[in-house]
């Protein structure tokens, strides 16, 4: 459990500033949406499900906190709320109030995050580390007692209908997220959040991608980003606007996603 701080030089900045939210978003668009995870050379984020694989070097784990400090909120998959118990927060030495934090989101459709007062998440917010957790599920996912523990740490339940497949569609997320006054989204993973984020027929969702490429092969057997080909699809799904930087051992690669 890592309590430690991080700093993140100004001079890297600017590199990145193109592909991050506005200061000052416009209240009727939809929230910025940024697509954000550590991969190894064989598109895997975890040597195996349920591991948690430490990929990012110092500078690009820097990176991640400075990145969740310019949004509202941070969103992950409930396998990685449950499998690495995240903090979520930003560890940055130089945040001074709660109001640059950002806030979990949780995807959690079937109620399948167990959370307690000692999950890390739920701590931190109550030691005003962290902002309290907004969990998204499905009627029937939440739980009276859950509901409780996460309105004692400034955090709730959002709900929203599933489609056939038992996911929510990405556009009814962000809208949810975007009446709640939610206005920039940094999309953290894991593998099931990001790969159905990627084949999102609207696919104007994501605004920017920042994936930090570390110089590893996982091998076989982990979670990979490899979006689903739809049916007849003959395209591929390409970046633009791309920019490689080079930090320590690992190279960040942002863009955006090209449009056909
Ligand atoms: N390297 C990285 O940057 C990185 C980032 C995050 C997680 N991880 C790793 O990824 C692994 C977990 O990935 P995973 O693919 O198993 O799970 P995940 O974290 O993507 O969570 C999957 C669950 O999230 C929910 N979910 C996902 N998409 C949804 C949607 N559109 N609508 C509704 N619910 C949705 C569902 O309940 C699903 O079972 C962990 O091992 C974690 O350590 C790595
Ligand atoms: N940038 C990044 N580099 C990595 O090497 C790695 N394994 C993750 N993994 C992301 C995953 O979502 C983790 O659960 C959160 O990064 C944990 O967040 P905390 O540090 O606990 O706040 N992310």
């Amino acid at each position: 459990m890592s309590r430690e701080t991080l700093s993140f030089p100004p001079t890297s900045i600017p590199p990145l500033e193109p592909y991050l939210p506005l200061t000052s978003p416009s209240p009727s668009s939809k929230p910025h949406l940024t697509l954000t995870y550590a991969t190894s050379l064989d598109a895997s984020l975890t040597l195996a499900p349920g591991v948690r694989t430490t990929l990012s070097g110092p500078y690009s784990k820097s990176m991640t906190h400075y990145l969740r400090t310019r949004h509202n909120a941070i969103l992950v998959g409930c396998t990685t709320a449950l499998i690495d118990n995240p903090a979520l927060n930003s560890r940055l030495g130089s945040i001074t109030s709660l109001d640059q934090q950002p806030r979990p989101i949780i995807l959690d459709p079937k109620g399948r995050w167990d959370f307690t007062e000692d999950s890390q998440v739920i701590r931190l917010a109550a030691e005003f580390k962290g902002k309290g957790p907004w969990v998204v599920t499905k009627r029937g996912g939440e739980t009276k007692e859950r509901g409780e523990l996460l309105e004692r740490v400034g955090g709730k339940f959002l709900f929203l209908e599933t489609g056939e497949d038992g996911r929510f569609k990405w556009g009814d997320v962000l809208s949810v997220l975007g009446e709640q006054g939610v206005r920039s989204v940094m999309v953290e993973g894991g593998g099931e959040v990001i790969n159905s984020l990627l084949i999102d027929p609207e696919n104007r969702l994501v605004d920017s991608v920042i994936i930090t490429i570390a110089p590893t092969w996982l091998g076989k057997g982990g979670v990979v980003v490899s979006p689903s080909r739809q049916q007849g699809q003959t395209s591929q799904l390409k970046l633009r606007d791309v920019s490689w930087q080079p930090h320590g051992e690992d190279v960040v690669l942002c863009g955006r996603i090209l449009r056909s």
